[in-house]
């Protein structure tokens, strides 16, 4: 591992400073590692997923890219498709960084790239959408994930995370809720009316590292939680009239469920579109499968770095 390795940079991430930040990792690679190193620059949408499905086959042994989650994404996109998969690790570069968050990454590029220079491997699951598309944090239904989807490049290069608030408070307001069927692993059918599901691979959503308190990159399984109402505000409603902490509405305004597989529909399906780690996805049906430890990923090493003292 990181003998040959494979730097995919998308030079319109982290403000236009991932160029440089990729010179900075090629150094901490040949010093601590004696890495032999290709920098690639992304043109497009596209070439992250060519250049890494084809990366172990041109003689690369590990990937590393220096973008946002939807470079990340690209990324293990192209990873996925091919049987022999080198290792995989990245520099977070963009606004939310939830896989960072997950895998305990530094979200400051700096120190995540010096903290390349001791790593050790862990197993890294991945979700599969629809037989083709891949995933790395959430797939995302509902009136609030729809309208994220149309927050622009600009806006969260400007607003960072603020550009996802202020698009995600507007849709607080609107009136919609779907009825959806969600079957499960062991064919359970849950029907319920939804303005919100969330099927999360890790514990960190949309930059909350506890969203998903009990999930984890490495556990096999997907996280479901669905809130149950027509609007976002008459589930709010219902818990500020039990007193509730919104992060833990009643039992009864949530569907709960972990499950490597779910097959999830809708009676309006033209309406509804899936916000795939961000981005806009497919409408319903979404067939959603668990890749289990599709891929090895480096994790600093902060047991192996830490200043070690005699008792
Ligand atoms: N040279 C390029 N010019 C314009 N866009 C590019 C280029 N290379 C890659 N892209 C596209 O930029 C998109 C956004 O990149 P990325 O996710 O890394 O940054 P971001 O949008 O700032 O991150 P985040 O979504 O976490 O805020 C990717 O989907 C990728 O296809």
């Amino acid at each position: 591992m990181l003998s040959r390795v494979l730097l995919i940079v998308n030079p319109t991430a982290g403000r236009g400073l991932a160029v440089s930040y990729s010179q900075d990792l090629k150094r901490v690679l040949e010093d601590n590692h004696q890495s032999k190193i290709q920098v690639r620059i992304t043109q497009a949408e596209g070439d992250a997923t060519e250049w890494a499905k084809n990366a172990f086959g041109d003689g690369f042994d590990t990937v590393i890219c220096l973008g946002g989650d939807g470079t990340v994404r690209e990324t293990v996109q192209g990873l996925i498709q091919n049987p022999d998969r080198p290792y995989f690790a990245f520099i977070p570069m963009g606004t939310v960084n939830d896989l960072a968050r997950a895998l305990g990454y530094s979200l400051n590029p700096a120190t995540a790239i010096k903290e390349m220079a001791k790593v050790k491997t862990g197993n890294l699951d991945i979700g599969l959408v629809n037989n083709s598309l891949a995933f790395i944090n959430v797939v995302a239904l509902g009136v609030i994930p729809e309208s994220v989807m149309s927050t622009s490049s600009d806006d969260k290069n400007r607003l960072g995370p603020l550009a996802y608030f202020l698009d995600g408070f507007n849709a607080f307001f609107s009136e919609k809720g779907y009825e959806l069927k969600i079957t499960d692993d062991q064919d359970q059918v849950h029907s319920l009316m939804s303005n919100l599901v969330l099927i999360g691979l890790t514990n960190s959503i949309g930059g909350f590292e506890a969203a998903l308190p009990e999930a984890s990159y490495d556990d096999g399984l997907f996280h479901l939680i669905a809130v149950k109402g027509k609007t976002p505000l008459d589930t709010i409603r219902a818990a500020i009239q039990k007193n509730q902490n919104l992060f833990k509405l009643p039992k009864e305004n949530l569907l709960q469920l972990n499950s490597k597989f779910f097959l999830i529909e809708s009676k309006a399906s033209s309406e509804l579109a899936a916000n795939i780690d961000g981005d806009a996805g497919p409408g319903l049906p979404l067939k959603l499968e668990l890749l289990a430890s599709a891929l090895t990923v480096l994790i600093p090493d902060q047991s192996k770095s830490k200043p070690f003292f005699l008792p």
